[in-house]
């Protein structure tokens, strides 16, 4: 599989190429040439394969020429032999139409293990007898941060550099990412939103004097490789409700747009998809963007649902490139005149075509409903950001015989003060974190701007002289 860049005016290149490069080198992101597509007759052949095996199949298509399927299994196996459940994504039925999948079964209680889990076993995979050392700098809302730094602390050749907003995460956030004294791993709190610290990691990505010595990778979802992984699970889940013979909605949380774009391709790739809900808090830029074509920033606005307080999309330009025929040459005009003007407007026509995703909002108010509805009504507890997601699914306008999966994306003792707030109660910890509170912290508070950042990594990455 090739896969070209959505500003395309980069170098097209194989999977191995993308999971180290992480971001192409014109600013776009990396897609696959064109979508694998299953028939309906081969997705109904995954029906009873278990998490791996389907992984396997699912990922193959976008692995091939970079891995055997024997390879690409051996390495499903270390990511998935951590999680906590057998299912490794476990649904719950919630009502006669309503499900929650569960992605938060793995070391960090986010949906962000399931994918970075199997991107540290790639970078060990792809960097093993090269002398090649990979440096990662990544910008976290909470929970990609301590999910990445989980999947690489401690490796050799690859040292992490995560940003994070200063004060604006859950104390168990901070701690899960901060406690871990590995030497590879470094955080930074900088005096922003997540925004900041995206548009900063990306602008590290093209600055000569930072790629002049350091070998630079992502692991936010601008890294393709991120994405790939969540598509197995709208498999999953839609095999498990009768797919291919059933469609199924899911409604996600969604900031960055990564998740959702995964839903997107499992079903360009032919799973029976009926719809999916783009659920946004306060932070609606996306939102506004399908209901009425206005990509506009505003200021980030902090909520109980800190990961995905996010106004700046990345993903999204995947899905514009698509809308616009993959014509390279436009996307990279529109991205670059949003960059500078801080909005795009999306024509009537773009909307019609982004039909298939419908979206959806909630404030304070409707997120804790969301939370107190799980809790009354079906026995769940579920964090703010699943709440989110649980309101889009409950108010979009899906038919009832069709089934509709919440995605739950994180486990609820990540943000329990927003829980205990709402239902009256405070989810315990599971022991897998271990006695996060008891442990040292280390972490550097940086000002919001380019130049510290980019400074302070360059005096602090340990390894420039393996390049
Ligand atoms: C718990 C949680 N839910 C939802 C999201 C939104 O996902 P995405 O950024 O892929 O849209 C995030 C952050 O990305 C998150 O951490
Ligand atoms: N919500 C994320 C923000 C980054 O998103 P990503 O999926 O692009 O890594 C977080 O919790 O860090």
């Amino acid at each position: 599989m090739k896969y070209l860049s959505t500003r395309g005016n980069a170098s097209n290149l194989d999977f191995e190429g993308v999971t180290l490069a992480g971001l192409a080198s014109d600013g776009g992101l990396y897609v696959p040439e064109t979508w694998p597509r299953f028939s309906e007759a081969e997705i109904a052949s995954m029906r009873g394969l278990s998490y791996i095996d389907l992984a396997v199949r699912v990922m193959t298509p976008f692995t091939k020429g970079s891995l055997s399927e024997a390879e690409l299994k051996e390495l499903c196996e270390a990511a998935y032999g951590r999680f906590s459940h057998a299912a490794v994504t476990p649904l719950v039925q919630l009502d006669s139409q309503h499900w929650l999948l569960e992605l938060f079964h793995g070391p960090t209680l986010a949906f962000k293990d399931v994918a970075l889990q199997l991107l540290g076993q790639l970078f060990e995979k792809f960097l093993s007898g090269s002398d090649k050392a990979l440096t990662i700098v990544g910008a976290t809302s909470g929970d990609t941060g301590s999910a990445a730094i989980d999947a690489v602390a401690g490796r050799e050749r690859v040292e992490i550099f995560m940003l994070h907003p200063h004060n604006r995460i859950s104390d168990v956030q901070r701690r899960q990412m901060t406690t871990v004294l590995a030497p590879n791993v470094h955080n930074i709190a900088i005096q922003g939103s997540f925004d900041d610290a995206q548009a900063m990691v990306k602008t590290m990505f093209n600055d000569p004097d930072v790629n002049s010595v350091l070998n630079v990778t992502a692991v936010n979802s601008i890294n393709w490789a991120r994405l790939m992984a969540q598509i197995v699970y709208y498999f999953a889940a839609a095999l498990k409700l009768g797919a291919p013979e059933r469609k199924v909605a899911f409604s996600v949380p969604t900031g960055n747009f990564g998740d959702v774009f995964a839903g997107y391709v499992a079903a360009q790739m032919g799973l029976p998809v009926e719809r999916l809900i783009v659920a946004t808090n306060v932070n609606d830029i996306l939102h506004r963007a399908l209901s009425r074509g206005d990509y506009s920033v505003s200021g980030v606005t902090p909520t109980s649902a800190p990961s995905m307080d996010i106004q700046v999309s990345s993903n999204f330009e995947r899905l514009l490139f698509d809308l616009e025929g993959r014509d390279g040459s436009t996307t990279a005009a529109r991205m670059k005149w949003f960059e500078q003007m801080g909005k795009m407007v999306l024509s009537a026509d773009m909307r019609k075509r982004a039909s298939f995703f419908a979206s959806a909002r909630a404030d304070a108010d409707e997120t804790a409903g969301a939370m107190r509805w799980a809790y009354e009504q079906c026995g769940q507890i579920i964090d703010p950001h699943t709440a989110i997601g649980l309101h889009g699914a409950r108010t979009a306008n899906i038919a009832a015989d069709v089934p509709v999966v919440t995605l739950a994306t994180a486990h609820p003792a990540k943000f329990r003060d927003a829980v205990e707030q709402a239902t009256g109660i405070r989810p315990a910890l599971p022991g897998r974190v271990g006695n996060l509170f008891e442990r040292e912290e280390r972490y550097e508070v940086l000002p919001g701007e380019y130049a510290a950042v980019r400074d302070y990594i360059l005096s602090n990455a340990a390894r420039p002289a393996l390049l």
